[in-house]
């Protein structure tokens, strides 16, 4: 049974009480939101964790992608950045590893993460058949059928599936004057096998054996963008419409079968149109959860994207999108480390945070009243208890320390706060 099926038979689940107790709403809700499939709660069954919700009316949530490369990483290294990750306050991680001895360390990353784990399958095959000096092109359904089924069986709690990546879908990336062509590492393979092959996407053909072994270990499908907009000019072209109607609609497959369902969207985009994207995600996907990675605003600040795909997050957040892929400053340029994962999810958590307080998450503004509170009586230990980052404000106020009184180095004597507290309180100052 997965969470979906239990929802719709009228069963609250253990996990659907978590995540009502963490997002402080009636565990009818959750269920009434997983059994229509607005809602979310990736957890294989083989695994055991603090569940998150995502979806309609919760808090959107904010994952760290981290992995080897086949140029760069050790296990080691990508556990210390698991852990940065989960310390910084993701809620999910994926593996994107696609270095050497895949099964090691995804197992790894399973065994030591206390946050849901994704993966994208595909990745591990293709890796496989480079190191066999074979190319994409050798690879069959079964192979890749299999390599899931296996995956699954491990304990991923979702995985990205590039099903919306049609040759239909693809020929349009060569009509309407794309600039970046295909971004994604997953759509990129896929078109590729499919041209050389002269086949359909085999996670199209072989979609319900995929349902199959979702459900049963309820793996959530995280159907893929694998024709996302990879430049600004790119951004809403037919390409990738034409992928949000594939995956919109095998959304639906995915949910006559009760097996949990969301939908990644982009990419970069203009600011001006990712409201109307969240829209056309949720009208065309029925309401299901929307992954976006980013969006990236410009494409002009590589070093900066944690910034550019903040701002774009943010309004997306604020527009309905329930789950942000974190973007580091490290995009674009090379393998992050532990420091871009650190500020890859603080700029995330931010754009999500942002976003609940706009699209009026039930207490969303407690903390923010609560560290306002705090600065204006200039308790500093109360500011960095409510702060999202735990150490760096302490650690700037400390090495920057006025010398007297209780004000920072920003205005000392001159503080605004202090000197409209005295005003209050009536005492000359
Ligand atoms: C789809 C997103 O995944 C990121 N991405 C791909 N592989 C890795 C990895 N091993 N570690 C971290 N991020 C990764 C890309 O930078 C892009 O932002
Ligand atoms: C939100 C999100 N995160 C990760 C991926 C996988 O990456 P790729 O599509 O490049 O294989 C994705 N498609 N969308
Ligand atoms: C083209 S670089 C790899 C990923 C890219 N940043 C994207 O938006 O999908
Ligand atoms: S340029 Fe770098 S980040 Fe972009 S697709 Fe190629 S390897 Fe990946
Ligand atoms: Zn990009």
């Amino acid at each position: 049974m997965t969470q979906s099926s239990l929802a719709r038979e009228g069963t609250i689940t253990p996990e659907m009480r978590v995540v009502a107790e963490k997002e402080s709403l009636d565990p009818e809700i959750i269920r009434e939101g997983v059994a229509q499939g607005r809602i979310v709660i990736p957890k294989n069954v083989g695994r055991t964790f603090s569940v998150e919700g995502i979806g309609a009316g919760l808090k959107t949530k904010v994952n760290a992608n981290i992995g080897t490369s086949g140029v760069q990483g050790a296990l080691d290294i990508e556990l210390a950045k698991l852990d940065v990750a989960v310390r910084a306050g993701a809620h999910s991680v994926m593996d994107l590893s696609t270095g050497r001895d895949l099964m090691t360390t995804r197992r790894a990353i399973l065994h030591h993460s206390p946050v849901m784990v994704g993966a994208v399958p595909l990745y591990a095959v293709a890796a496989d058949l480079v190191d066999a000096g074979q190319g994409i092109e050798a690879m069959t359904a079964s192979l890749l059928l299999e390599s899931i089924e296996a995956q699954c069986a491990e304990g991923l709690d979702y995985i990205t599936v590039h099903c919306g990546v049609t040759r239909q879908a693809v020929a349009r990336t060569h009509g309407q004057d794309r600039v970046a062509g295909i971004v994604s590492r997953g759509g990129a393979l896929l078109a590729a096998w499919m041209e050389r092959n002269n086949r359909e996407n085999p996670l199209l053909e072989e979609f319900d054996r995929l349902l199959d072994i979702a459900f049963r270990f309820d793996v959530t499908l995280s159907l893929g963008d694998g024709l996302r907009p990879g430049a600004v000019s790119d951004a809403t072209d037919s390409a990738q419409i034409q992928e949000l109607l594939v995956i919109g609609e095998l959304g639906r497959r995915a949910r006559a079968r009760g097996v949990q369902v969301m939908i990644e969207g982009p990419g970069h985009m203009p600011l001006n149109q990712i409201a109307g994207n969240v829209m056309l995600q949720k009208r065309i996907c029925d309401g299901a959860p929307f992954y976006v990675l980013g969006p990236l605003t410009t494409d002009i600040a590589p070093g900066y994207d944690h910034i550019t795909a903040a701002i774009g997050g943010a309004v997306a957040a604020a527009a309905g999108a329930d789950f942000l892929c974190y973007v580091t400053p490290a995009e674009h340029l090379c393998l992050p480390d532990m420091d871009d994962v650190h500020q890859g999810v603080i700029s995330t958590l931010i754009a999500a945070h942002s976003g609940d307080i706009a699209k009026g998450v039930q207490g969303a503004m407690d903390r923010d009243r609560a560290l306002s509170v705090c600065r204006k009586e200039l308790d500093w230990e109360g500011m960095f208890a409510a702060a999202l980052d735990q150490d760096l404000p302490r650690r700037r106020w400390e090495e920057n320390r006025a010398s007297e009184g209780k004000t920072c180095t920003m205005c000392g004597k001159l503080c605004a706060m202090d000197a409209h507290n005295s005003l209050r309180r009536g005492c000359p100052s």
